[in-house]
């Protein structure tokens, strides 16, 4: 049996509480479709969400998960991370099931989009948690006549408690672009650690990710989505956002699952799904 999930106030913002039967719990806002809290059952909050972050009707939350869609970055002639992010997503379905807890969220072209993107497109995102797992789903139809491409990540924002002794592993051997030097490089050692200023666009990921923080371990794995960017501002640029207090960097890193490098095609009538899961191992 399921129980419906109504709709909530989070920050002023309409959201979604997930609460599994197990204690998972989880607050997805319909703006940006934007998850701003993730507790595995057992265990204390997963994701970094800035103090100082906006909550507003179109613009960008610092931290959590933003949903990176129809352009990252400025790869393109649409706005900085594409439009999803800012934009109210329409509810599809929100429940507490046997064992987990669901909602997804829909958002289609409007007259907006389509003065910026000419496309006539359906995304949704799904979230699903369990016990210590979180699975986020960014899926895209073309509905329009003519073909559209578009890059896209779920940009999540790790917490970390010291970012000095934390390290990812799973990345060794992939080539990457280091956006802040802008030069390719291949990532040599199994352990990446973080000193400061980080932005790489890690291409082909095959493996499972494993971030390290004290004695904590979160798996990170990805399907649909080809590329992984590793972010953290360092201090100098850390400090300078007006949405993150000082030293707020030192607290998160993102580990974003992202299609980058190789937009993705679609003709029309054709979708793309892409996963992102989290687990507290
Ligand atoms: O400040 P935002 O627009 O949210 O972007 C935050 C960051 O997103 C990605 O991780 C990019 O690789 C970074 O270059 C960028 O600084």
């Amino acid at each position: 049996m399921s129980t419906p999930i109504s709709i909530t106030r989070h920050q002023g913002l309409e959201a979604l509480e997930l609460v599994a039967p197990d204690g998972a719990r989880a607050t997805l806002l319909l703006h940006g479709a934007h998850l701003v809290s993730w507790i595995p059952a057992g265990a204390d909050e997963q994701l970094y969400l800035s103090p100082k972050s906006a909550f507003a009707t179109g613009q960008a939350i610092r931290g959590g998960v933003p949903v990176i869609f129809p352009q990252f970055a400025t790869r393109g002639p649409l706005q900085r991370h594409g439009f999803a992010r800012g934009k109210p997503w329409q509810l599809v379905t929100a429940e507490s099931g046997k064992d987990d807890a669901l909602a997804v969220l829909r958002l289609s072209d409007d007259g907006a989009t389509r003065m910026v993107w000419p496309h006539a497109f359906e995304a949704e995102i799904s979230v699903r948690i369990a016990g210590r797992a979180l699975e986020i789903e960014l899926a895209c139809e073309n509905r329009g006549e003519a073909p559209l491409s578009f890059t896209a990540a779920l940009h999540t924002y790790l917490r970390l408690t010291r970012i000095m002794s934390a390290s990812l592993q799973g990345l060794s051997g992939l080539a990457y672009w280091d956006s802040a030097r802008e030069r390719a490089g291949t990532q040599q050692e199994d352990l990446l650690r973080l000193d400061g200023e980080m932005d790489r666009i890690y291409q082909d990921l095959k493996h499972d990710l494993t971030l390290r923080d004290d004695d904590r371990r979160v798996r990170i794995r990805q399907q649909g989505f080809a590329d992984a960017v590793v972010w953290n501002p360092g201090e100098e640029k850390g400090d300078a956002l007006a949405d993150m207090p000082t030293g707020g960097w030192k607290q998160m890193l993102c580990v974003e699952a992202a299609q980058v490098l190789r937009p993705i095609e679609l003709a029309p009538g054709e979708s793309w799904a892409g996963m992102q899961s989290l687990e507290l191992i």
